[in-house]
């Protein structure tokens, strides 16, 4: 059989990737043909920190199935809706108010999860080891819905799967080594519903930005579109196109830390629209509650150690969905908060630095910055920057073209000026008077530090080598001397 490449396309730049390899019907795939899938995928992670995925092996008529189903649940009245509305104890089923970042969503939602029933810590207390069985509401109405609801969990799981294994295959990782954790996974299929928004679609968003919390999220939308992701070199919001026969698959806060920051979970959010309501379905795919997640040590070492502390996936899960619940000001649980102090506090450091050197750059140089960071290719103009008595000088001497002259005296100006603080040594005998002679730009800077001159229209940096003594020299059009 002639073996499918894998290929990626680009649709809103977005990277799309052919999953047609791992679902020919005969799963013939060569070793090649998964490394190059796998080759896409870290290139689509580590730019965007998501990619579409198409011929990714769900059937057609389940997908269809399951957005009708959620279709004819949403378009019941609210009464009927609330027979199975989720609580906080058993946080399953249907709910219209969630907030994320403590701010109201403009939809409404139908949770279900993957195993049911599935364990989950009872409450978010670290010291509370008492666990709890979440268990599925079925609605009445439609009566197929159940039914539809899990064959759809059995396929998108399995897409979930083999996505997991090509990502652990993208970080260089065993195909299956992430497999485990999925055991007694506490994965969760979602249906989001986002009501027309008539009075201010502008300025009302249907989940306000976030990352997902999970490993990754498999999304499906409808036709109507509003799903952006921000992109992450230059902050833009991309409207993700809706494919319908496309999956989003987005990577999360878990990937982000087992990857120690290679992947980064993309950040997201819905749009509402004046006229149309809108429906997407996403599969989270959560580890199984006792979980500790933390940087895996294949891809740590000592000089890419582990940038965040384990944390327990029940527990941070547990605390996400009660903020989730309620607006509160403690602040919503976030992974950032177990990055290791010496990270958060190497990272002040850096920002004080910053801050200096901004500062630095703002206030006025003091002459002896001025002299020793001299750079010009203007000797008139650049001149006016140095003290009086040194241009005087400067100027008389580069008539006289005696470069050794003007060189002592500089150094004399600046003895003088800075007195006993700095030990200036003059090299004269490394400038000839010819090379002042034709030269239109002139340097003087501090040996160590570094100074660039054009020559034939390329510029060209060189360094200074000694430290601690000034350097002067003549620089002609054509190059340094
Ligand atoms: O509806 C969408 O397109 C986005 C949904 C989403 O980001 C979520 O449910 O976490
Ligand atoms: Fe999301």
């Amino acid at each position: 059989m002639e073996e499918s490449k894998a290929t990626t396309t680009k649709d809103n730049n977005i990277p799309l990737i052919d999953l047609s390899l791992l679902n020919s019907p005969n799963n013939f795939s060569s070793a090649d043909s998964i490394a190059s899938l796998a080759a896409e995928i870290t290139e689509a992670c580590e730019t965007w920190g998501c990619f579409q995925v198409i011929n990714h092996g769900v059937p057609v008529e389940q997908s269809r199935a399951i957005e009708s189903a959620s279709r004819q649940f949403f378009d019941q009245p609210k009464e009927e809706k609330k027979k199975v509305w989720r609580y906080e104890r058993n946080p399953l089923g249907y709910h219209d108010s969630e907030i994320t970042m403590n701010v109201r969503d403009w939809k409404e939602v139908f949770d279900f999860t993957v195993q049911n029933p599935t364990l989950f810590p009872a409450s978010p207390d670290p010291h509370d080891l008492e666990l709890r069985e979440l268990v599925n509401q079925w609605p009445q109405f439609p009566p197929q819905f159940r039914e539809v609801c899990e064959e759809y969990a059995k396929e998108i799981e399995k897409l979930g799967y083999q996505l997991l294994e090509l990502l652990s295959l993208s970080l260089g990782l065993p195909r299956r080594r992430l497999n485990h954790f999925f055991k007694d996974q506490t994965s969760i299929v979602r249906f989001n519903h986002y009501p027309p928004c008539p009075n201010h679609p502008g300025q009302v968003l249907g989940v306000g930005q976030h990352t997902d919390s999970g490993a990754l999220s498999i999304l499906a939308q409808d036709d109507v579109g509003g799903l952006q992701v921000k992109r992450k070199w230059d902050g833009k919001w991309v409207p993700v196109k809706p494919n319908p026969h496309a999956y989003l698959v987005i990577i999360c806060d878990i990937f982000q830390v087992w990857s120690n920051d290679k992947y980064e979970s993309v950040v997201h959010r819905a749009t509402v629209n004046s006229e149309k309501e809108r429906i997407s379905i996403v599969f989270f795919s959560y580890p199984a509650h006792y979980t500790m997640v933390e940087p895996l040590e294949e891809l740590i070492n000592d000089r890419n150690p582990p940038k965040y502390r384990p944390y327990n996936w029940g527990k941070f899960s547990a605390a996400r969905r009660r903020s989730n619940f309620t607006k509160n000001n403690v602040g919503r649980i976030q992974i950032d908060h177990f990055k290791h102090p010496m990270l958060i506090l190497k990272k002040v450091i850096w920002c004080l630095f910053v801050l200096f050197m901004l500062v630095e750059n703002v206030l006025p140089q003091s002459d002896a910055e001025m002299l020793f960071n001299y750079e010009t290719e203007n000797l008139g103009t650049e001149l006016q920057r140095l003290p009086a008595t040194l241009i005087e000088s400067v100027e008389a001497l580069q008539k006289d073209n005696l470069l050794g002259n003007l060189v002592s005296e500089i150094f004399q100006k600046l003895k003088y000026k800075f007195g006993s603080q700095r030990e200036f040594l003059p090299q004269p005998d490394q400038y000839s008077s010819t090379s002042l002679e034709k030269a239109e730009s002139f340097y003087i800077c501090f040996e160590g530090t570094s100074y660039s001159a054009t020559s034939h229209g390329k510029r060209k940096t060189t360094s200074s080598k000694r430290i601690g003594c000034v350097h002067a020299c003549a620089v002609k059009k054509s190059g340094i001397p």
